[in-house]
């Protein structure tokens, strides 16, 4: 059976996990968090004590690693040694680590194997960097999302203050997304990219149900 794959690639801060998972609930699709997956392989290299990009190391830990993706009640969720860790890889720490490890090719080459299985055992919307570009370059509608780094940095604040943290300099959360987007779009393997394929949806001016919407209804296209 030949199921439907969504990509959706963008920025940090641009929306992607937001709206990906309403969309998801609303079409009853299976909701892939890439991210999620290279936060849990960051996870378990520092628990390992890796703390350096040093592809020896990283490929004996891959080798040894019982690495799981399951959806329960449609929920990803991310199992390392049989251990569900999709509540320890949010921390900034492993944020940080997570930006040099997605630089690795050994763990770029282990997740896309992971990422593409999961599009042969239901439909899915997948969000990522480098989902329409590598992993399905096949997909049926491809979305790139993005908002101005000023949003993106409005939204980043006012996720702090939701979570009780005030004491943020708007100017630096700036620069943090700026620094971002620059290691993303300039890494040499699977860099983020808009391909000619993707549909752009610019966010900065539009509501969370104005983009979930735009992008329901370009799927159900599709689907007729
Ligand atoms: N269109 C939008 N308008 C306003 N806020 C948004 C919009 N899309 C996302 N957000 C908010 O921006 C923040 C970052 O979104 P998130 O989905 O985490 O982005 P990403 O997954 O691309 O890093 C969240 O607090 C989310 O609620
Ligand atoms: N397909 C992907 C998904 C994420 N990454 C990288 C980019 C980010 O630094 C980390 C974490 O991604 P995640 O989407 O969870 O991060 P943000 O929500 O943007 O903070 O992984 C990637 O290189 N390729």
């Amino acid at each position: 059976m030949k199921y439907i794959s969504v990509a959706v690639d963008g920025p940090a801060g641009s929306g992607k996990s937001t709206i990906t998972k309403l969309v998801a609930d609303k079409l009853g699709f299976n909701y892939v968090d890439t991210g999620a997956m290279y936060r849990a392989l960051t996870y378990n290299f520092l628990e390992n004590n890796l703390t350096e990009l040093c592809e020896e190391k990283i490929v004996e830990l891959l080798k040894r690693v019982n690495f799981e993706v399951k959806f329960i009640k449609g929920i990803q969720h991310v199992f390392i040694n049989n251990e569900d860790v999709s509540g320890k890889i949010r921390t900034a720490k492993v944020s940080k680590y997570t930006s040099l490890f997605s630089k690795s090719p050994a763990v770029r080459s282990f997740l896309i194997d992971s990422q593409r299985n999961l599009s042969k055992v239901g439909n899915i919307i997948m969000d990522g960097r480098d989902i329409a570009s590598v992993v399905l370059p096949n997909a049926d509608v491809k979305i790139f999302l993005t908002a101005s780094v000023e949003e993106r940095a409005r939204r980043r604040v006012l996720d702090f203050k939701k979570q009780g943290i005030t004491d943020v300099d708007f100017k630096n959360v700036m620069k943090d997304i700026a620094a971002r987007d620059y290691q993303d779009e300039n890494r040499e393997i699977a860099p983020l990219v808009k391909v000619n394929s993707a549909i752009l949806i610019d966010t900065t001016d539009l509501s969370i149900d104005e983009v979930v919407e735009k992008i329901v209804s370009l799927i159900k296209n599709v689907l007729n």
